[in-house]
């Protein structure tokens, strides 16, 4: 039985990454340690099955005792730790959902619905490292893996409405301190039905530029307004999380010399934690929709196509309709005016499912069912 280390499990990811363990078993199939970067000796978490008191996480010793370690502890725990595990002689399976060693040699990015040839060939040449995608990247690849899958995409822009989430639970707080906030300063003229809509406006936005104004995550109104800049700023005049649209899918995809140019603008939203994207696709050949459609929803279990429609579309293709599901609804799907080899797509997920927990939890079962 592989013996299996976690770290980070009490954080957010690490959170829904533990209920989807227990949801599907799969901790009856290991030996589970727990560790803590900040509650050492202190009980493991009920998951049912007997569990160890919680360990040190930057014990070395007791770290390379573990056949596999798996961290939603995020990138610096991964600085710390990982380089000094290896260079101690330590060869397990390392499993991470910090983008700290995505675009490392020895890492394969984990996305098996999309990549289980690349995750296969690279456990056969006897890599060890496995690292989740970015959620925009995965969910994007959940979602129209169908059109890679057939070489069908000459070209691709992405531009995302991302959710709070993703920058972590104190941002989701503030979110929702935000809205509150606002909602609370014209709470009066609000419930007045005859009050002036365009001054409840008026004190709504002199409130969001208050000095007061809760913005200590965000650094700016998330609540009523957008944010179009995610992570920091590349030479080239993208953004960290733009950049990491190019170069992860096509490392997930495998494709090397023969890159698919993709690029876009990454913008944050007052979603609470899924994340959505519209998509502007060049094709490389003028493909009727039905087959695009088909190709779509026929490419794995969770991909769901929403037709262009009105009504589906706001009852299926948002935030909230797909937020605590492993659902990827796909819709929008239709040719531009630019002509039949240009498609619009728009698609949701869950940031904390398919973006970070799930494809963690299956590599796992991948390396158990080795
Ligand atoms: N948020 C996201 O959308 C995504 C995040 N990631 C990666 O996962 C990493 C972790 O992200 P996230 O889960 O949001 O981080 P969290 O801040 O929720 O958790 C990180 C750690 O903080 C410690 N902690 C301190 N106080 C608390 C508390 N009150 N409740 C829970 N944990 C607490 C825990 O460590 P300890 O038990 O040791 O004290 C926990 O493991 C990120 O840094 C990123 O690298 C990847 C994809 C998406
Ligand atoms: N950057 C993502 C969340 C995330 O953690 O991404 P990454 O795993 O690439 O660091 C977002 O803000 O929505």
């Amino acid at each position: 039985m592989l013996k299996v280390g976690f770290v980070g499990w009490r954080g957010m990811v690490g959170s829904v990454l533990m209920d989807r363990l227990q949801e599907d078993g799969e901790f009856k199939g290991i030996e589970p340690v727990f560790f803590t970067t900040s509650q050492v000796g202190q009980p493991g978490p009920d998951i049912g099955v007997d569990v160890p008191a919680l360990k040190d996480a930057f014990d070395l010793d007791a770290l390379k005792a573990l056949d596999v370690i798996v961290t939603c502890q995020g990138g610096d725990y991964t600085k710390k730790v990982y380089k000094d595990l290896r260079q101690s002689g330590w060869n397990g399976y390392w499993i991470d959902a910090a983008s700290t060693l995505r675009m490392e040699d020895e890492a394969t990015i984990v996305l098996d619905p999309v990549n289980r040839h690349v995750i296969d060939a690279q456990l056969a040449r006897g890599a060890k490292t496995f690292v989740g995608g970015n959620c925009t990247v995965s969910l994007m690849l959940m979602g129209l893996g169908g059109l890679f899958e057939a070489n069908m995409v000459e070209w691709m822009t992405s531009m995302t409405y991302q959710a709070a989430s993703g920058s972590g639970a104190k941002h989701m707080r503030e979110l929702l301190s935000q809205m509150g906030d606002l909602r609370d300063s014209v709470v009066t003229d609000l419930a007045n039905p005859a009050s002036a809509i365009l001054e409840i406006d008026r004190q709504v936005t002199a409130r969001m530029r208050a000095g007061d104004f809760p913005t200590e995550n965000f650094t700016a109104p998330l609540a009523g307004s957008l944010i179009p800049w995610i992570d920091s700023k590349l030479e080239n005049g993208q953004s960290r999380e733009e950049w990491k649209g190019f170069v992860e899918t096509n490392k997930i995809l495998g494709l090397g010399d023969n890159p698919v140019p993709i690029d876009g603008l990454c913008v944050r939203i007052g979603a609470m934690r899924s994340h959505s994207q519209a998509f502007t696709i060049k094709l490389k050949q003028d493909v009727p929709l039905d087959e695009i459609e088909e190709r779509i929803a026929k490419h794995n279990d969770w991909v769901k196509l929403i037709p262009n429609d009105k009504e589906a579309t706001i009852a299926g293709l948002t935030p909230t309709a797909a937020t605590g599901t492993l659902d990827i609804p796909v819709g929008r799907l239709r040719k531009l005016n630019m002509g039949g080899e240009y498609l619009s797509a728009f698609s949701v997920g869950d940031q904390l499912l398919w973006g970070a927990a799930e494809p963690l939890k299956r590599m796992l079962k991948i390396l158990r069912e080795q």
